[in-house]
């Protein structure tokens, strides 16, 4: 889709000021506009890509659209009596993403910005001084009170001899690609690497995962890292753990990745999934006497910290904090408040757990694994003080055998012993996901473990997994 710079969607020429600009408009960004309009500010929101960002073309949409049918079928499977046989239609699956997606096309969310009050301008901004933006090197635009920064990440390439010769996918390609590939080799076995390789496995891809560290997911508990690996094993991905690309080179068909004692592979593509990093080398920092390629670092407020004035916030992936979507957005509707407050001579309370600060981001940052098995986690994972004690059990409940045949699931308390409030929650097991919020609640509203006894869960569902956990704790 081809996209005009320097254009405003709808509104004619282009204006020169605005009491706020936002500077990318990803989910993030759009919220932060939303949000600022919605407190009685005019709003030009630039983006040089797609209105939505990465979640809604490359990222959350796509992956989760491309992993749901796996996991829709695999339940089905373990359900007798369900008439399931055969494989998945790979077309159907990459045509229902693709819907997911508005095939790339983002006129629907012009729509939407044009409704919610948003100016929407074409063009790659730039940091131009106090206050002031550039849109494509040409026009400076004015911002009177504000400008939000919510310029999101960029995939981390990482220094693998070769790498740069030979054409690589990153999350951009294993979400948008157009058909399924013979075979994929992936790097790094974070989110978007276990992701991608049960999806395509499913597809009918033969994928192998290659992961440098002792187990997949590092980030979460071990026993979440050791049964999403064997989930993705029975599913025929080769999993090596403790290992790297030592070098790429190009094969025929495809790519050869070396590595190292354990031999080499080939593979039609290689899925570079090494992390993200935030989006700043090209956004005129230096102008401000920050560093290029650095995350804007901000107080809960969302106020970026060295910068004088406070009129230059960010949000999202840029700012290194809590890379997700749900985290992004809800920094955004806090500095879009803020912004609108400051702007009106209101005060700005920004104490813990008050409307204008994005406190949750230290405290209760919950995430979905989308894979087969699920993993669903908030708040802190591993106990870090002598009164933190864990309490964890298998998931064995009569809503988990109803559930499938064969469950198999974990799930994980983090207790504070001394206030015997939770710190954190983490389940892995089929279908988990939707488990998290009651998580989510109890650990933000800091709910007495003696009163969460009194949240009684229903019979015969998986929740009751919470009243086994609460049991183990001594209650
Ligand atoms: C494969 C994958 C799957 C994911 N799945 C999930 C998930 O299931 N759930 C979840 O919560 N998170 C998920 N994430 C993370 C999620 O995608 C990000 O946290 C989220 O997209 C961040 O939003 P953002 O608005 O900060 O940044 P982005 O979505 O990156 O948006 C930034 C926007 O700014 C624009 N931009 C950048 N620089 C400029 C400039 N100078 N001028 C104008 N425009 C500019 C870009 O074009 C872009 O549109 C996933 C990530 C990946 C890679
Ligand atoms: N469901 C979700 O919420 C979801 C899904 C996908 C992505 N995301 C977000 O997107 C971001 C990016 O995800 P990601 O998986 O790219 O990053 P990540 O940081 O989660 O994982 C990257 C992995 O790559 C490994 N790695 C780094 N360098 C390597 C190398 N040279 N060789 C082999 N392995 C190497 C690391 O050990 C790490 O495990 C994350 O912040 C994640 O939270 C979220």
């Amino acid at each position: 889709m081809a996209h005009g710079t320097n254009t405003t969607d709808g509104a004619g020429g282009l204006p020169d000021s605005a009491d706020v600009i936002v500077i990318g408009g990803g989910a993030v960004g759009e919220n932060a506009a939303a949000r600022a309009v919605r407190g009685g500010l005019s709003v030009l929101l630039i983006e040089h890509e797609r209105l939505g960002g990465e979640c809604s073309f490359w990222a959350c949409v796509p992956s989760k659209a491309l992993l749901r049918p796996g996991n829709a079928l695999a339940a089905a499977r373990r359900v007798p009596g369900v008439p399931c046989e055969g494989p998945l239609d790979a077309r159907a699956v990459l045509d229902r993403r693709d819907a997911f997606v508005s095939h790339w096309d983002d006129t629907g969310q012009r729509q939407w910005a044009q409704g919610a009050g948003v100016t929407v301008v074409r063009g790659r901004a730039r940091l131009a001084g106090e206050r002031k933006v550039t849109v494509d090197d040409g026009a400076v635009l004015r911002a009177e009170h504000a400008v939000v920064v919510c310029t999101g990440s960029v995939a981390v390439m990482p220094d693998v001899e070769g790498l740069s010769s030979v054409p690589v996918w990153t999350s951009r390609e294993a979400t948008s690609a157009g058909a399924v590939p013979g075979s994929l080799a992936v790097l790094g076995g974070g989110v978007v690497g276990v992701e991608m390789a049960q999806a395509w496995a499913r597809l009918g891809a033969s994928v192998d995962l290659l992961v440098d560290t002792d187990r997949v997911l590092p980030r979460m508990p071990a026993f979440a890292g050791e049964r999403v690996a064997e989930g993705l094993r029975a599913d025929g991905v080769r999993v090596t753990l403790g290992t790297t690309a030592r070098a790429v080179s190009p094969a025929s068909g495809g790519v050869r990745v070396d590595l190292g004692e354990a031999g080499h592979l080939n593979a039609e593509h290689l899925l570079v999934a090494t992390g993200r990093r935030p989006a700043t080398d090209d956004l005129g920092l230096d102008t401000l006497g920050l560093t290029p390629g650095e995350p804007l670092a901000t107080d809960d407020t969302g106020l970026v910290t060295g910068v004088g004035g406070q009129w230059l916030y960010a949000a999202g992936d840029v700012t290194g904090r809590a890379p997700l979507t749900h985290q992004g957005k809800y920094a955004a509707r806090v500095v879009g408040d803020v912004v609108s407050a400051r702007a009106a001579g209101r005060a700005v309370r920004a104490e813990p757990w008050t409307h204008h600060a994005a406190t949750a981001d230290h405290h209760a940052v919950p995430q979905v694994v989308f894979t087969d098995p699920e993993v669903a986690s908030v708040g802190r994972v591993e106990p870090a003080e002598p009164g933190h004690r864990a309490v964890e059990l298998d998931i064995a409940v009569a809503g988990s055998s109803l559930h499938a045949d064969g469950y198999t699931g974990r799930a994980r308390l983090l207790v504070d012993t001394e206030r015997e409030v939770l710190l954190g929650a983490t389940f892995v097991g089929q279908d988990v996901a939707e488990l998290l919020h009651s998580a989510t609640i109890a650990v933000v509203g800091e709910v007495p473990l003696r009163r969460l006894w009194h949240a009684v869960p229903a019979f015969p569902t998986i929740s009751e997994v919470w009243l086994r956990l609460l049991e183990d704790y001594g209650l």
